[in-house]
């Protein structure tokens, strides 16, 4: 979602440039690199309960597909941009790079406002969404999945006309089903908990124990519901989560000094994330305004709801105390901050390689209905620490050897991998 004088797209380009410099990319690859492949932009006739049409604008934006097809997201939000929509298509081909998965990158959208949209439209965008974009996705095109303000049930509708369409079973075209439907058990859990694994393994590195550590959190959706579940499962206290508030269209930050009960927020919560205020207080909570879960006395900041969270001027109410920012959400940090970051000498854990865990269960959906055999969840959550583990392994041996900034230590490693892949298929 762009916000005033902010454009995502150029903030991943401007990311892209810099290693691109330091790698000396070779400059077909580079400009094959800094821009998406292939855009689709259409409208999508909906009719509305009322009986009237409704006119949406829907994307998808395919941005590499050399390590194997396109791969990532659809989201619905009001504020939605094509630019949005690129950049996080760019920053898909990195991820599944990093993790080192057989996968591309692409993300989707569609300007809307699901609070305000009964569940009848909602599937029927769902399936005009589909039926604009068929020939163009598939196993082994580009996948979608779930993002911001999307969840299995509109991955199922989804899938439902894709298959309607073609006349057969095709279940590795859409990931983030419901279980039962050919999702996998843990995808639910699958991107916070992979922020966590991430988070456990930077403080190994500072030899900081989690359970002496206390974080403040952005967004109460999906990502951060699992990170924060976690997190304090392994002992770490939370004193503060930011959500937004669709009935006031603001956001509060919820503090409670000796640590929130995630199970009690949770239960206070409706489908969108709004926790409800009243009851907030009765279990002991501060109300603040949004932007204060930043200056919280914390030692680990966990930025989970939106991009350009993390700029020059919120980062002045960072407390001296922070240690580890850890990026749940896909661009929360403008690049200007980088430079302050490191100033700081705060260990990041970069978007991309933080919120893997997601894609890194899709694909995992993907091998389970090529199969058609469907793992445990143990099983599954065991692969995907795994994965996200050695994932951060190589990324903070490479910025150790090289004394590098995570970001750019794992933009290295992303950016060669598919710099190979476009050589190696002779596209360049
Ligand atoms: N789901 C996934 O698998 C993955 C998600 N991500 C990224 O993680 C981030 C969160 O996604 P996800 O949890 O899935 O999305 P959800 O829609 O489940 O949650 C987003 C949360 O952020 C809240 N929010 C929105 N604006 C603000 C604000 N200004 N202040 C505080 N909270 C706010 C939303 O509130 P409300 O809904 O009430 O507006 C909601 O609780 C996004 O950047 C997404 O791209 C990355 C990898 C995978
Ligand atoms: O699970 C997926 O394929 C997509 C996840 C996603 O959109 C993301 O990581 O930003």
């Amino acid at each position: 979602m762009n916000q005033q004088g902010y454009n995502p797209y150029a903030a991943a380009q401007s990311q892209f440039d810099q290693i691109a410099d330091v790698l000396d990319l070779d400059p077909s690859v580079r400009e094959l690199l800094r821009q998406p492949s292939r855009e689709f932009h259409f409208t999508i006739p909906v009719k509305m309960d009322d009986g009237s049409t409704k006119i949406f604008h829907g994307y998808r934006i395919q941005h590499n597909a050399a390590r194997g097809p396109a791969k990532g997201g659809i989201r619905f939000h009001p504020l939605e941009t094509v630019d949005t929509i690129r950049a996080l298509s760019m920053w898909m081909t990195w991820k599944c790079s990093v993790v080192d998965i057989p996968l591309g990158g692409a993300k989707g959208g569609i300007i809307c406002d699901p609070h305000n949209l009964s569940k009848g439209e909602q599937e029927r965008l769902c399936r005009g969404y589909v039926r604009q974009i068929a020939k163009n996705i598939g196993p082994v095109i580009d996948v979608p999945a779930p993002d911001v303000m999307t969840n299995g049930q509109h991955m199922l509708w989804m899938l439902d006309e894709y298959e309607t369409i073609f006349g057969g079973h095709y279940p590795g075209t859409i990931t983030g089903k419901p279980v039962g439907s050919g999702g996998s058990l843990g995808r639910t859990e699958a991107t916070g908990y992979g922020v966590i694994y991430s988070l456990r393994e930077a403080l190994k590195a500072l030899d900081i124990p989690v359970s002496s550590t206390t974080a403040s959190l952005q967004g109460f959706g999906n990502v951060a519901e699992y990170a924060s579940r976690l997190y304090t499962s392994m002992g770490g206290k939370i004193v503060a989560i930011s959500s937004w508030d669709n009935h006031d269209q603001k956001s509060y930050t919820f503090r409670k000094k000796d640590g929130l009960d995630i199970d009690k927020m949770v239960a206070i919560k409706d489908s969108f994330g709004t926790i409800n205020k009243e009851k907030a207080v009765e279990l002991g909570c501060e109300l603040l305004d949004g932007g204060e879960w930043i200056a919280q006395d914390v030692d680990i900041l966990l930025p989970c709801a939106l991009e350009n969270q993390i700029t020059t001027d919120t980062f002045e109410k960072v407390s001296k105390n922070v240690k580890v920012i850890c990026e749940g959400a896909n661009g929360p940090t403008a690049p200007e901050c980088d430079e302050l970051i490191k100033k700081r000498s705060i260990f990041l854990v970069p978007d991309f390689l933080a919120n893997a865990g997601g894609v890194t269960c899709s694909y995992f959906e993907q091998v389970q209905c090529n199969s058609n055999y469907f793992w445990p969840k143990e099983e599954v959550l065991e692969k995907l620490d795994e994965k996200m583990t050695s994932a951060f392994q190589a990324v903070y041996r490479l910025a150790k050897e090289k004394d590098l900034y995570m970001r750019d230590a794992a933009y290295i490693i992303a950016i060669n991998r598919v710099a190979e892949a476009v050589k190696l298929r002779g596209w360049v």
